[in-house]
């Protein structure tokens, strides 16, 4: 089918509107046949004057989990561990159920709860509490543990950080190698993401990038400048830093095969619905929105304090959205940001 340029008016639009809701700024960047198209709104860093960047970069929050899926994808690729292994055969008495396989993990279907839960049950202060925290990945594990699961293994879809966590022990177990020279030599290197990079334990984001804003949870008290943070409260389900340029390049070499053999592309592409929408499905560390347009497009979306970012790629990998907004704990701004995917892959409004 004919494939609908980019509606760039309707992508300033829905920055604009996320600005309008509370975010100091937000951008855009579309990466397609005809090259790379970009939008900015706004402040990179609130009151500076500076305008947002689309070569500057920020904390990508959950899109870390697909380069975490990627390694681990790679590794079952390579016959170092199975998608239906138990968990306890790798790394034995983590867990608290033999059931729990590989694959529950990276489909969000283990029922680990997600400890962030309690963690960020108070925005500022939870934060405030953690964002110079260093944690072993264990612990964050531990926290998990610490409830009962909140489904039956392979019941149902039940999102948690906890099964990200245990995914980056995997890697770090199975290859020897500390998660950031996996992220590296694997996904980084090989694409030649040069604004990418997980820096944890450091709470700077090196090079230029955008500031984060956090939104209180009592309307009207000021943002609170989250730009620094070890972000070790989340490590493989959060913590990485990118740029829109890369966030592109990532996801259209992901759907376009670049990055994992087909058998382990197509395990990836195994989706499941999230909600009872029909349009909002998840594989292994992998989203899929399908959009009004018959378009359905893959990648993930990531929250951290300060930043809201959608990462997502057509099922060939030719067209690409990176969208980030410099705010967090703010709804509307998260569903104005959402509403750049539409106008980026379905195009203006057929006449
Ligand atoms: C949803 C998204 N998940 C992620 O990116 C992960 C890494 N983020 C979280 O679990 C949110 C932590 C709290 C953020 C804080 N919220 C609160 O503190 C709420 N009390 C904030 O909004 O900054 C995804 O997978 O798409």
């Amino acid at each position: 089918p004919q494939v609908p340029a980019p509606d760039l008016a309707g992508v300033r639009a829905a920055l604009t509107e996320a600005t309008g809701l509370g975010a100091p700024g937000a951008m855009a960047r579309f990466d397609g046949p005809d090259g790379a198209l970009s939008e900015v709104v706004g402040e990179r860093e609130a009151g500076s004057g500076e305008p947002m960047d689309t070569e500057a970069r920020f904390r990508v929050g959950s899109v870390t989990k697909s380069f975490s899926a990627v390694v681990l994808l790679q590794l079952v690729g390579e016959g170092l561990v199975g998608l239906d292994d138990p968990v306890e055969a790798h790394l034995p008495g983590l867990l608290p159920d033999d059931r729990i396989t590989v694959r529950h993990l990276l489909s969000h279907r283990s029922g680990l709860y997600d400890y962030s839960n309690d963690m960020f049950a108070q925005t500022v202060p939870g934060f405030e509490a953690v964002r110079d925290a260093v944690y072993p990945l264990e612990e964050l594990v531990a926290l998990s543990t610490a409830q009962p699961l909140t489904v039956e293994p392979g019941a149902a879809y039940a999102y948690s950080n906890t099964n990200f966590v245990v995914v980056g022990l995997l890697v770090e177990h199975l290859t020897g190698l500390p998660l950031a020279e996996n992220y590296q030599e694997r996904v980084i290197g090989p694409l030649g993401l040069t604004e990418t990079a997980y820096v944890h334990p450091e709470t700077t984001i090196p090079g230029a990038h955008i500031d984060g804003h956090l939104t209180p949870d009592e309307p009207g008290e000021p943002l609170v400048d989250s730009t620094e943070q070890t972000v070790s409260w989340a490590q493989s389900a959060g913590a990485m830093i990118s740029s829109p340029a890369d966030l592109n390049r990532f996801t259209s070499a992901l759907l376009g095969g670049e990055l994992l053999a087909p058998e382990q592309l197509d395990a990836m592409l195994e989706m499941a619905p999230t909600d009872d929408t029909g349009t909002r499905h998840y594989g292994l560390g992998l989203r899929r929105y399908d959009l009004s347009c018959e378009v359905s497009v893959y990648g993930h979306t990531g929250t951290v304090q300060g930043y809201y970012t959608y990462a997502f790629s057509t099922e060939d990998g030719a067209r690409s959205l990176a969208a980030t907004a410099n705010t967090s704990n703010n709804g509307v701004v998260n569903t104005a940001l959402g509403d750049t995917l539409e106008a980026a892959f379905c195009g203006a409004e057929s006449v």
